[in-house]
């Protein structure tokens, strides 16, 4: 790779900084005056009359306070942004060189996230402007739905027109659903490609109706066959299964471009067995793709999060070719980021403190948490720190490519058997992490306290849209789970874990540990709002 480094990306700090920390040093007096006052309280309540429990509870409540106030500075410490210029990634890099992209998208239940929108997102994805020939589209459903599985059947057609279609008309949002719901063209091309969409639409609803895929919806003897498996297993215990829906190096679009691979697979389940959620399934993924595809970059997306800038990849590329980060460089992850809840989030609900306040603070720490969705990873991370000149053993990605033959399909779904991981280090030293049920922050965590860097990568126009919990019950839900999870993280027996974690900058293992003190606050109190620095 011709390496002449021209200026890939920029960092500025935030010029409120001397600002912020100023505040925080005449508050932090304040605060000591407020917790001094009810400590002598406490001390000298003799004649008063108040009970002592009631100063004694309010200085622990004053003290609690005290400390995520204290955790939370962080956020405020170094905050900065960074400016990255894909276009001139062409001066550095050529087009055949870019690295091979695997996209990750993981889905869990037809019902919960209909298969239309997971076909959306995956569409999105392989629409990138990213050379087709290196894109790799895996998809993981641990519904392992017959529904799902025929919605992609269905997407892999309608991608060959697709895919032209957005190259040929410059279309920024290649999800075609949400396309088609805020552009509104009628020239013939439009309209033809909007039919054919509706059509795919109505035949995926069609089966979501019946909730299974009948005979009329089936066109040949293959497809039959494949439907009829599904007909002996349930969710919760079923062999594993692979099918290859586009292959790059035979499958090709209406205008003669290769198609990226797409691939769908749902590893084994069995109810005796633990599947660990989110990040076995994750962990699946890697071990498939390292043995078809093995590209050196990754994209995890949840389904319900789709591209609303097809040059993202090249965003993240500006950093991930960079030889100066190289060595060290983890992940660089996208902002979560939520359309049409309502213009001035009055809700609080797309959490712009999480995503958006505190991702800045710790991107001028040591970097960014991984939020789960819409991160670039480079793949030699999950597999040892970054001075480990090889990959450990269990480590099966280093598999050369040898196009996706019957051999490597046999051994692939054997990685994806329910028992694999017996007695292996995944979920612990190798890939994401089990230990707690908030995975995402977990592995982006254990990442940095092995000595891994990550970017927070924030343009202008939002690289990734989702959908964020609209019902309260669904809000309280999603809160819970990630209360308990950051709790796991934070009280962590694990000796690079939790609070004790020497690795990384003392400033950032505050903001970290803040998030496991704060995050009800971060998202209901007014910390949800925006509210700027200072
Ligand atoms: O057993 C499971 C459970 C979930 N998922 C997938 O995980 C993703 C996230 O699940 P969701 O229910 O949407 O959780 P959220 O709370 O909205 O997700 C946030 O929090 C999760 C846990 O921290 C992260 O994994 C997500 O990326 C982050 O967006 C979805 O694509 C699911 O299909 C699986 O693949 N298998
Ligand atoms: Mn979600």
């Amino acid at each position: 790779m011709k390496m002449k480094m021209k200026c890939l990306h920029t960092l500025k700090e935030d010029p409120l900084i001397p600002f912020n920390r100023f505040h925080a040093f005449v508050y932090f007096f304040a605060v000591l005056a407020v917790v001094y006052h009810r400590f002598s309280l406490v001390m000298n309540d003799t004649s008063s009359g108040v009970p002592f429990s009631m100063f004694a509870s309010l200085l622990v409540a004053e003290l609690v306070f005290a400390l995520q106030w204290f955790t939370g500075q962080g956020s405020k410490w170094r905050p900065v942004t960074r400016r990255e210029f894909p276009e001139r990634l062409w001066e550095v890099v050529e087009e055949k060189q870019l690295p091979k992209l695997d996209v990750f998208v993981c889905t869990a239940d037809p019902y919960k996230e209909p298969p239309v929108n997971v076909v959306c997102t995956a569409l999105s994805a392989m629409a990138f402007d990213y050379p087709t020939d290196r894109l790799s589209v895996y998809v993981s459903d641990d519904g392992c739905s017959e529904l799902t599985m025929f919605a992609f059947m269905e997407a892999a057609k309608f991608a060959r027109h697709w895919l032209p279609f957005c190259k040929d008309n410059n279309i920024l949002v290649r999800s075609p659903e949400a396309y088609f719901n805020t552009s509104d063209h009628h020239d013939h091309s439009h309209q033809k490609i909007k039919i054919m969409y509706q059509d795919m639409k109505e035949r995926i609803d069609s089966c979501m109706k019946r909730g299974f895929v009948s005979e009329d919806m089936i066109i040949s003897q293959k497809e039959s066959e494949l439907f009829m498996e599904w007909k002996r297993f349930t969710r919760r215990d079923h062999p594993s299964i692979i099918e290859i829906l586009l292959e790059s190096d035979k499958d090709k679009d209406v205008s003669g471009v290769p198609l990226p691979n797409l691939i769908y697979l749902s590893r084994e389940k069995s109810s005796k067995i633990a599947h660990n959620f989110k990040a076995g399934a994750l962990n699946s993924l890697l071990r498939v793709s390292g043995m078809i595809t093995n590209a050196p970059v990754i994209l995890t997306l949840d389904c319900d999060m789709y591209s609303n800038d097809p040059s993202t990849p090249l965003r993240a590329m500006c950093y991930l070719l960079d030889p100066s980060m190289a060595f060290d460089l983890a992940y660089v992850q996208f902002p979560q980021r939520f359309p049409g809840i309502n213009g001035k989030d009055i809700y609080a609900a797309e959490i712009k403190h999480l995503f958006q306040i505190n991702a800045q603070g710790l991107a001028g720490l040591c970097g960014p948490n991984y939020v789960g969705t819409g991160c670039f990873f480079n793949r030699r991370c999950f597999f040892g720190s970054p001075s480990s000149s090889s990959l450990q053993n269990d480590a099966i990605c280093d598999a050369k490519n040898e196009g996706i033959s019957y051999s490597i399909l046999q051994k692939a779904l054997h990685s994806l058997s329910c028992r694999y991981e017996h007695g292996t280090k995944w979920g612990s030293s190798i890939g994401f992490q089990y230990e707690s049920i908030v995975e995402d922050f977990n592995t982006g965590y254990r990442l940095q306290c092995r000595g891994w860097r990550s970017v927070l990568c924030e343009p202008e126009r939002p690289a990734f849209f989702g959908d964020a919990p609209m019902s309260l019950n669904d809000v309280l839900g999603q809160t819970k789970r990630w209360c308990v999870g950051l709790y796991e993280v934070g009280f962590s027996r694990s000796p690079t874990h939790g609070f004790t974690c020497t690795l990384i900058s003392s400033s950032q293992r505050m903001l970290k540990n803040s998030l496991s003190l704060s995050l009800e606050d971060q998202r209901f109190g007014n910390g949800g709002m925006s509210k700027g620095y200072g």
